[in-house]
This record gives C-alpha cells, sequence and structure tokens, in this order.
C-alpha cells in the first residue's frame, strides 16, 4: 500500500451514537485531500480520533505503513503528523516567534523553555531559530515576531499556528477549518499558501473545511462524510457531483 496517511475501519462512539462509523480513507503523500460533510457529520472526532485526542472504540491508522493507532498526542509530532484546531490552541500570552519556537522543539524532542529563556543556545537551537525564522517570513509573519499573540487578529492568529504545526517538519498536516472566520481576500491567500506549503515542505495536507470553492479548488481528493459514514470518495468533480453528496449538502430529491 502506498498511501502517507491510511485510516482503517475507525470508529468513535458517544454513548449510543456512533460519531464516526467504519471509516476508511487513504491519502497519497503529496495530496492535498479534503473532507467535507454537514454540522455534526463527524469530521472534526474523525480528526480527533487520527491524533488520539479521543479514543476510537475500533480501527488503525498508519502513516507511511507504519500503525500510530496507540501512540499518545504528544508523540505523534515526532511520527511526523501535526495539526490544527478550529479554536486555535497557541501560547496567547507568548509571542509569536516564541509560539513558533514551541513548535519547532515539538518535534526536535528538547526544551523548548530553555531556548524561550535564552538559556544555552547551541547549534541545534540555533538552527530551529532560523527555521522558525523561515516559517515566519513564508507566513508573512516576520513583521510580528515579537507581538503578543492574543493581541493579533483571528486570520492572523490562524496563520502562527499554521507555522508552529509547521516547525516540527510534519509529513502530515490535519487542518481543522483552516479557512472559518477568514475574509474572502484572506482565503484566497490561504489558498495559495497552502499550495505552497505542499510545494515547498512536502506536507500532505488533510483539511476540513465548509468553504465549497476552496476545497474544490485546492484538494485533489475529497471525501464526503455524513452522519459519520463516508458517503463519497474521489476527486473534486466526483465527490461533487456525487447523488448521495448532492442529497446531503443540496436536499436534491433522488
Ligand atoms: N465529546 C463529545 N461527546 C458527545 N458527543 C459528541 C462529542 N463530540 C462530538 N459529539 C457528537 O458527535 C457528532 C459528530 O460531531 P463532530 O463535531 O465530529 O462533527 P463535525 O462534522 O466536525 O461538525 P461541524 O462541521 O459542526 O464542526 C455530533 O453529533 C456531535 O454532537
Amino acid at each position: 500500500m502506498s498511501a502517507l496517511l491510511s485510516v482503517e475501519s475507525l470508529t468513535v462512539r458517544f454513548g449510543g451514537l456512533a460519531a464516526v462509523d467504519d471509516v476508511s480513507i487513504l491519502v497519497e503523500e503529496g495530496e492535498i485531500a479534503g473532507l467535507v460533510g454537514p454540522n455534526g457529520a463527524g469530521k472534526t472526532t474523525l480528526f480527533n480520533a487520527i491524533t488520539r485526542n479521543v479514543d476510537p472504540e475500533r480501527g488503525t491508522v498508519r502513516i507511511d505503513g507504519h500503525d500510530i493507532s496507540g501512540r499518545r498526542p504528544e508523540d505523534l509530532a515526532a511520527l511526523g503528523l501535526r495539526r490544527t484546531f478550529q479554536n486555535l490552541a497557541l501560547f496567547e500570552s507568548q509571542d509569536v516567534r516564541t509560539n513558533v519556537l514551541i513548535g519547532a522543539h515539538t518535534g526536535a524532542r528538547t526544551g523548548w523553555l530553555r531556548a524561550a529563556l535564552g538559556w544555552g543556545v547551541r547549534a541545534e537551537e540555533r538552527a530551529l531559530g532560523a527555521r522558525a525564522d523561515h516559517l515566519l517570513e513564508v507566513l508573512d509573519l516576520e513583521q510580528m515576531g515579537g507581538a503578543v499573540v492574543a493581541d493579533l487578529p483571528f486570520g492572523t492568529m490562524k496563520r502562527v499556528e499554521l507555522a508552529r504545526a509547521l516547525a516540527s517538519r510534519p509529513r502530515v498536516l490535519l487542518l481543522d477549518e483552516p479557512a472559518n472566520g477568514l475574509r474572502e481576500a484572506e482565503v484566497l491567500e490561504l489558498e495559495a499558501l497552502l499550495r505552497r506549503i505542499r510545494d515547498e515542505f512536502g506536507v500532505t495536507i488533510v483539511m476540513v473545511d465548509h468553504h465549497v470553492r476552496l476545497v474544490m479548488s485546492l484538494c485533489d481528493h475529497v471525501v464526503a462524510l455524513a452522519a459519520g459514514r463516508v458517503i463519497a470518495d474521489g476527486t473534486a468533480r466526483e465527490t461533487r457531483s456525487d447523488p448521495a453528496v448532492r442529497r446531503v449538502f443540496l436536499g436534491e430529491s433522488a
């Protein structure tokens, strides 16, 4: 099997509700894959199960053929998997560069606190600092490295979260609603940025988003979920024209 990320028969239950119901998805290296579905379809729960923020009842997750199902969320960066969150998960009282450096240290598995406090700047720490600075430039954040995150507009905070996730050199990046809350001009910038991240950093991306134009234009491969189950899986064009997807999204009769 050549898929970089493989999800096999994943099921998550909350009481009697199967929020994710026997879901299998393959994502090839270098793809930008989209996950779409109505509210409550199970998209975020699927991400949470992949990253072990919730425990699945059954199923397997592999990266490059290696089973990562039993791993703790904090071990996943070292295995090449990072994610962002719908509601952001940043150290808001810290500045932008420190947040990105924390991400870099997560991947390097060394003490971010030492670096943040400027203690013992070794060669590795200089290299991590250089990577953080490069990411600040790519994400158009170089003018605000010293700004406290809590003071920034939402769209800028989202770029900080992306920079922090990239700092650990992930092979697979899961993005939960990256376009949510962005203005239309920012969505266009995001589209170019995600393509650049895939092309320049070689990162495979899986994104959940409700912004249909963005998903259809950006994603090589789109999976549609409804009530916890996969109802379509194909190219953006195939999924958009799938009769089951049209019924669920557009309320069209069969
Ligand atoms: N911690 C939880 N406890 C109980 N039920 C939950 C929990 N998290 C999610 N659910 C339920 O699981 C189902 C799937 O929710 P989920 O948030 O994964 O959907 P989603 O597709 O991401 O929706 P949205 O597009 O609104 O973010 C919903 O019915 C939701 O109410």
